[in-house]
């Protein structure tokens, strides 16, 4: 399958490390708990920011008779070296702002120190250390690379944190804690890289050497130490350690090393005798080390942790995209020019192929002579007679990767004007640009060839939407394939808990109907007009239902049939019992935000994301046309209509009844309330449409004679919806 450029750098550079990223990754996540234990020891002093050196100088001098050196760790730590008045010496934590020896000095811990050498070298000393190095910069060109494929999956870098939706596991996950990660993993590997060029003595050198005029030196006006000008102006958080002079001569100093300098002092006057800035190079070295180590900051090291983690998820994540991508393979057995149904398929993530895969397996079980490629090879056919085009749409309504040549092609390749061809769109409803691909593709066929069926769009992978198409090409071609489902769709993942909570019984319904009420066991985001997906039987089998959101659960109208394999396997259902479903996003069937008023428009169990939208509604003007076989049949829904109307939730309700009374249909009411109808279309009204086909297409028609528009306008702009099955 034809892949960019960038996800090939990304998958060649991540393939040629990974051994070292899993390695410097396992090892780097231990590390990262070493600062983390420092930093929890009870030895750090708050305000150390507000400290001055010449405050703690004061406090040291007045208890101890002679200080050798005090240090200041990444930690904030007072490590120092003293001689007490008994004459014994004691080195390691003190209190900055009492002198109060605080305990010794921590050794770092030989399991640490091990993981360390491991991470640094790998135990094979500079070839490991040249390896570890080489691995932070490839890990840091595969960050790069993601990034970019991050940017071009977006449609460009402001729109870079923008919403993705999930639709795969690895995929989504991939990209959302990716763009989380992004920081911490440049800071990492660049600094990695920096550490190593260090080690490799591979960076300008930075040796400090002061030089002094002992004949300069002054011996007077003497200050106490704790007096000195320089020390009073400097923050304890500025010095990393400051060594004392080794007898009272004013040929010895203090040397006073600061992060960015580093400065001798006159012990007896207070005078600065040189002050030296460190090189650029040697600042940004420590800088590195703190970064990379996470030494000095508890949250960072946190965060180091974290983004390390999500390297190792990233490895797995990646590959197993890779595979799945791999396993959509295009395989021919008879050639191009042999052919007389040519199939192309548009994908990016390898789904479609399996589609097209399964439909060109039944063609050519059929005795036919088809060719399958990817719709960028497109040429012209000699004896092709039919081209079916199975394409997917990505980005915002744009081609996938192996088809973005393919309208430049048809364009300049193709002439043979016999040619009859049909599309189907593979998309998602949770996209606004819904399979807009596709309907692209049909458009520029038109121009040359002749349209066998009008474009057919596949929401969501689902089987029943590609078997709807499968018939259609069926009545038209005369063919008569049908393909096993278990070629079309793997057992389903991640599927999620729900609880029934509340159900009715068939036998109280004339129709065999019942209502089912599910609890989500987890936070689950949906609202009523989405579909509950159901996998009957535990394998690829998938039945949809739209369901209604009421007081936050999902409630379903089902429809028992004669051996349902859906309405069976919810009808078994009791109360209490759990099952795994997931639930998809319909956002072309959500309750219209800005309309002036909504007509529902229903027959039978399509009363479902009604009545959910129903009990959310707030303020909208709401008409419910409402079709059903007998007065019995309306029971089921009597009392929640009831309540929705004396809540005024629900304006007005008409109910049609096919088997009784009048015995009439709801496109005959919406014949009858024409007026109304084309009065309310006017006035901005939206009309949803909600149950069987059949219904579906008789409303249809109703309303291109009732509408001053035609029915297609009103779709285009978005006044009328419809979930029909
Ligand atoms: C980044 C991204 C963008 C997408 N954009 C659209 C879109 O604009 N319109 C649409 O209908 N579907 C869109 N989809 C959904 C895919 O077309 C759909 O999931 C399809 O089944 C994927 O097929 P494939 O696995 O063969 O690539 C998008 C999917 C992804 C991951």
């Amino acid at each position: 399958m034809t892949i960019s450029i960038w996800r090939y750098s990304h998958l060649v550079l991540a393939i040629s490390s990974f051994v070292f990223i899993v390695l410097a990754s396992v090892t780097g996540i231990i590390l990262a708990f070493q600062p983390i234990s420092e930093q929890l020891k009870p030895y750090n002093v708050e305000d150390i920011n507000h400290l001055s050196l010449a405050e703690m100088l004061g406090v040291f001098q007045k208890k101890y008779p002679e200080i050798i050196d005090i240090k200041v760790n990444e930690n904030d730590f007072v490590i120092a070296s003293v001689f007490t008045n008994d004459g014994s010496d004691l080195s390691g934590y003190f209190n900055p702002k009492t002198a109060e020896y605080l305990g010794e000095e921590l050794k770092a811990s030989p399991f640490f120190q091990w993981i360390t050498n491991f991470h640094r070298s790998l135990f094979l000393k500079s070839v490991g250390r040249f390896f570890v190095g080489l691995c932070s910069f490839l890990l840091f060109l595969i960050a790069l690379t993601g990034s970019i494929l991050i940017i071009k999956r977006q449609r460009g870098l402001r729109r870079f944190f923008s919403k993705i939706v999930n639709e795969d596991f690895n995929q989504y996950w991939h990209v959302v804690l990716g763009r989380l990660s992004l920081i911490p993993i440049l800071i990492i590997t660049i600094t990695g890289v920096y550490l190593s060029l260090e080690k490799f003595n591979a960076l300008p050198e930075h040796k400090i050497t002061h030089t002094v005029n002992f004949e300069s030196l002054k011996v007077s006006p003497k200050v106490l130490p704790s007096e000195f000008e320089v020390f009073k102006s400097i923050k304890l958080s500025e010095v990393k350690r400051i060594e004392f002079p080794f007898s009272p001569e004013v040929e010895d100093y203090f040397t006073l090393k600061l992060h960015d300098k580093e400065l001798l002092v006159n012990q007896l006057t207070g005078d600065v005798i040189s002050n030296i800035e460190l090189a650029k190079v040697e600042q940004f070295s420590v800088l590195s080390l703190n970064l990379h180590t996470g030494k000095g900051s508890m949250l960072w090291s946190i965060i180091l942790a974290i983004a390390t983690a999500n390297i190792l998820f990233f490895v797995y994540s990646g590959f197993a995209m890779t595979l799945k991508r791999r396993q959509a393979k295009l395989k021919n057995k008879f050639k191009a020019n042999e052919a007389t149904t040519i199939v192309l398929v548009g994908s990016e993530n390898g789904s479609t192929i399996t589609y097209a895969n399964a439909f060109y397996r039944q063609l050519i079980a059929q005795g036919e002579k088809v060719f399958i490629t990817e719709m960028n090879a497109f040429e012209n056919y000699k004896k092709a007679k039919k081209l079916v085009v199975i394409t997917a749409t990505y980005g915002e309504g744009d081609d996938p990767t192996n088809a973005d040549k393919f309208l430049d092609r048809l364009n300049v390749l193709s002439n043979t004007s016999d040619l009859e061809f049909s599309v189907v769109g593979f998309g998602s409803l949770a996209y606004p640009d819904f399979c807009k691909f596709a309907f692209d593709v049909d458009k520029a066929l038109q121009q040359k060839h002749q349209q066998l069926l009008p474009v057919h769009t596949v929401n969501d992978k689902s089987i029943e939407a590609f078997n709807q198409w499968l018939n259609a090409w069926n009545n038209v071609t005369g063919n008569s394939i049908s393909i096993p489902e278990k070629d079309l769709m793997l057992a389903p993942k991640r599927l999620k808990k729900f609880k029934v909570i509340d159900r009715t019984v068939t036998k109280d319904n004339p129709d065999d109907t019942f209502l089912i009420t599910l609890q989500s066991k987890s936070f689950q985001q949906f609202t009523s007009g989405d579909l509950l997906a159901i996998y009957p039987k535990g394998d690829y089998r998938e039945r949809l239902y739209s369901i209604g959101k009421v007081t936050g659960n999902v409630q379903l109208s089902v429809k028992l049939h004669n051996n349902g394999l859906g309405s069976g396997f919810i009808n078994a259902l009791e109360q209490d019992e759990v099952l795994k479903a997931r639930l998809v996003k319909n956002t072309a069937f959500h309750f219209p935000k800005n309309a002036s008023k909504v007509i529902m428009i229903c027959n039978g169990t399509g009363i479902a994301p009604f009545l959910g939208m129903l009990s959310q509604n707030k303020s909208v003007e709401t008409h419910l046309y409402f079709g059903l076989r007998t007065q019995d049949s309306f029971e089921l829904y009597r009392s929640q209509i009831a309540q929705l109307r004396s809540t005024g939730q629900l304006s007005r309700l008409e109910l049609a009844t096919s088997r009784e009374g009048e015995k009439r249909y709801v496109q005959d009411y919406i014949m009858r309330d024409r007026a109304f109808i084309t009065e309310s279309m006017e006035a901005n009204a939206v009309i949803m449409i909600c149950g069987s086909l059949a219904m579906y297409k008789a409303i249809l028609k109703a309303l291109e004679k009732v509408l001053p528009e035609s029915t297609q306008y009103y779709l285009n702009n978005g006044q009328i919806k419809s979930d029909c099955y």
